[in-house]
């Protein structure tokens, strides 16, 4: 089922077009991410989902609602991650839930949450004496207090350490598995790559790459490359004869072959059929990363 649809989205700043033509869909209980340089648009897509800002052209729903004119029913199904700036210092960890919790109808148990993201021991801490990985823990306990069936997660993991990283994706993939269905903004390939179900790529305003992170992986065609020493003569433009070998290096005793689509399964039959042993094979897989600098042009 679709949760959030937007089609043909256009917002301009003055006379600048910020986003031009934008379309993708979101369906229930997916983590969708909206991945893409700075200055994509993506904070402003996100923006008009969540009824801060109106489009100038386009159909934006959410939860069958229109953003911009339905903003108050809206709030009350979707949960939204602060930004640092907009809590005070001296708010109590416990007392900034329940603030948060006051606004929303049918609020969630705030003892359970504190618990659910590892707060319960901070619970009297005022907020400037949180670390850095606790302000972020409490930004999202804050999105789900509402008990939302959308929330919007912007940088999720900034400033987080590796460790501290890996919690947070494992606690929003709880989120996403309690059937809550999860936006997540971010620049960062391994977060999408790990958590998102789904994702699209924006770039200069425009939707350029949707799909899982596989099959944005695939759509761009990044090569795969292997490299190995072979032990007996080979005959290179076998080979270079391959369907899916675009390039054949030999160097130093180290033959590099690369191209796009099942290379390693094509070098390896070839090389067992020639009954040729190699040494030190190396299969460099393509990754988000590779697909996301060449569908961004490298802008990355
Ligand atoms: N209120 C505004 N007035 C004018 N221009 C703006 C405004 N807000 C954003 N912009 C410009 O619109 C473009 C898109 O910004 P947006 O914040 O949506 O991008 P982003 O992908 O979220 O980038 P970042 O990752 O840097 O936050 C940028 O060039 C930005 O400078």
């Amino acid at each position: 089922m679709t949760i959030i649809s937007v089609e043909d989205l256009t917002k301009r700043y003055g006379d600048r077009t910020v986003l031009d033509g934008v379309s993708f869909s979101v369906r229930q209980g997916e983590i969708f991410g909206l991945l893409g340089p700075n200055g994509a648009g993506k904070t402003t897509t996100v923006e008009c989902l969540e009824g801060m800002r109106t489009p100038d052209a386009g159909t934006v729903r959410v939860l069958g609602l229109d953003p911009a004119r339905q903003t108050r029913r809206l709030r009350r199904s979707v949960g939204i991650q602060l930004q640092e700036s907009q809590l005070q210092d001296a708010l109590r960890v416990g007392e900034a839930l329940e603030l948060y919790a006051s606004f929303h109808p049918r609020p969630r148990d705030t003892g359970e949450l504190l618990e659910q993201w590892g707060l319960a021991g901070q619970r009297r801490t005022r907020f400037g004496r949180l670390s850095g990985g606790q302000k972020q823990r409490l930004f999202i306990a804050l999105a789900l207090v509402g008990d939302p069936e959308v929330v919007f997660l912007d940088e999720l993991t900034t400033g987080l350490d590796p460790q501290g990283r890996r919690e947070t994706w494992d606690l929003v993939r709880d989120v996403r598995d309690s059937g809550v269905t999860v936006v997540l903004v971010s620049h960062l390939m391994d977060e999408v790559t790990a958590l998102c179900d789904r994702a699209a790529v924006l770039d200069g305003g425009r939707i350029v790459a949707e799909g899982t992170p596989a099959d944005l992986v695939a759509a761009t065609g990044t090569p795969v490359t292997v490299s190995f020493r072979p032990t007996a003569p080979l005959d290179l433009d076998l080979l270079a004869a391959l369907p899916s070998v675009e390039r054949v290096v030999s160097t130093g005793g180290t033959v590099e072959v690369s191209g796009a689509g099942p290379v390693v399964d094509e070098v390896t039959a070839t090389l067992a059929r020639g009954g040729i042993v190699v040494a030190g094979l190396r299969i460099r897989e393509r990754t988000l990363d590779d697909a996301y600098v060449r569908i961004t042009g490298g802008d990355a």
